[in-house]
């Protein structure tokens, strides 16, 4: 197995699928993708000039001098409720009643509130304070102007997103669908979870592990099935499993052992690989291929390297259907331990940031084997040993790729 270097992999990989056609769907159905388009402002925000505050509109020069001692009184002309329209036009001696999101009448040009005013009459009101003209006026367009490009094609659809497409209006959005996925997981050895495993079997995780990074890849998992290590049971799955499917995943039976059969079975169904063996620790038995019109990825069986190699290859291919490409935070950090690595690949190793007193970033970086899962476990991102070279120190400053997932903590009993 020639083994293709890091980058190249990923870009060769690219190409086992095309982006998804856009479709429009209801705006709460598009939480989470990603828009299709640019957003291009329908209407302005506000969409005329409307009160800020409940209050009074009037025009501002004629409020110069009020004070609480030397009141300016004005004849209230009419009440403007928000959703209705002003009925006149505001006059020279006239104060209009108005309240917050209310469509300011022609001629008015500033809003006081109403903890500064009282009425004298019925129909009357002084003015305790000067106020300059636009004082509490939302301008029309405020907070978008109608035409302005407000969002551009990728942006992540989240709540803060839903609601700017909501307020203009729109109930549907442009969105590429989700890539449907399935996953088979291979092993004589596994052992489903809920029933007794003997010592020298393994219990299935990779099914959810990789269902579960599908998912927070924005993937619908239509499939997760098992299969053993014999091919009469490998052809007839991958072939239903891929016609169901946009990316088809497996897991295990990557490497070069007698039973490590995926990559030939597939290959002998048709599947063409754009990627075979990546010079990548953990994940480097991972493939990538094309199996008619399904992207196939063909994971190792350890979870450990499972995690990385989806995280390196089946995530941006997701993404990829989805039209997008994820940019990471990637920081300098100080390794806070020494790492002995084979000198031609590009190790992957989890970890977290911390800044130290001596005010640098340090890289905590966790254990590395193929099989390690509790690594991935709160992990902040992956620092990067690069290739070309063996022997890494404690201090040494390394690339350290960050996830930027949120963290949570217990909130304490009450
Ligand atoms: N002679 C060589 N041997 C190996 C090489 C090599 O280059 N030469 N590569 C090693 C590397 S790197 C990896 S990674 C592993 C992965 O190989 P496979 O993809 O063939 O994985 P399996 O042999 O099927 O399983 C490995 C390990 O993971 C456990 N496993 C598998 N599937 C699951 C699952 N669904 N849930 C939980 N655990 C699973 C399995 O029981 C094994 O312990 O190969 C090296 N070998
Ligand atoms: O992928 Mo293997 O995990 O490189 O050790």
């Amino acid at each position: 197995m020639t083994l293709t270097p890091l980058a190249t992999a990923r870009q060769l990989a690219l190409d086992a699928l095309t982006p998804a056609a856009p479709e429009h769907v209801p705006l709460l159905e598009s939480l989470g993708r990603f828009l299709a388009g640019p957003l291009i402002a329908s209407r302005s925000l506000p969409g005329c000039p409307m009160s800020a505050m409940d209050g009074y509109a009037v025009i501002a020069e004629e409020t110069v001098g009020a004070t609480r001692d030397t009141p300016v009184r004005l004849r209230v002309s009419e009440t403007i409720y928000a959703g209705h329209l002003p009925l006149r036009t505001l006059q020279p001696g006239q104060a209009a009643r108005i309240f917050t999101g209310a469509p300011l009448p022609p001629g008015a040009t500033a809003v006081v509130r109403q903890e500064a005013t009282r009425p004298a009459s019925d129909d009357t009101v002084d003015l305790f304070v000067t106020v300059p003209p636009g004082r509490d006026i939302r301008p029309e367009g405020e907070d978008l102007l109608l035409g302005a490009s407000v969002l551009h094609a990728g942006q992540r659809i989240d709540a803060a997103v839903l609601g700017v497409l909501a307020s203009l209006g729109d109930p549907l959005v442009l969105v590429r669908p989700p890539p449907r996925v399935a996953v088979l997981a291979t092993g004589d050895e596994l052992v489903p979870p809920g029933t007794p495993a003997l010592p020298h079997q393994v219990y299935e995780s990779n099914l959810v592990l990789v269902a579960a990074l599908a998912s927070e890849a924005g993937a619908q998992v239509v499939a997760r099935e098992r299969a053993r290590d014999d091919d009469d049971v490998l052809r007839p799955a991958l072939q239903r499993l891929a016609k169901r499917a946009d990316v088809l995943i497996t897991t295990g039976g990557a490497s070069v052992g007698d039973r490590d059969r995926v990559k030939r079975v597939l290959s002998a169904l048709g599947c063409t690989f754009l990627v075979d063996g990546v010079a990548i620790k953990p994940g480097k038995p991972v493939a990538v291929g094309r199996l008619g019109s399904t992207a196939v990825v063909v994971l190792p069986g350890t979870p450990g390297a499972a995690t990385v190699a989806f995280d390196q290859f089946a995530r941006p291919l997701l993404l990829h259907h989805q039209g997008v490409r994820e940019q990471r935070r990637r920081v300098r950090a100080r390794l806070d331990e020494g790492r002995h690595k084979q000198a031609g690949l590009t190790y992957l190793v989890s970890g977290t940031l911390e800044t130290r007193e001596d005010g640098q970033l340090w890289a905590r970086i966790r254990a590395q084997g193929a099989g390690q899962l509790l690594g991935n476990v709160g992990a902040e991102g992956h620092a990067i040993l690069p290739p070309g070279r063996a022997d890494f120190s404690e201090g040494d400053t390394v690339d350290f790729e960050c996830f930027d997932r949120p963290q949570y903590l217990a909130a304490e009993a009450p």
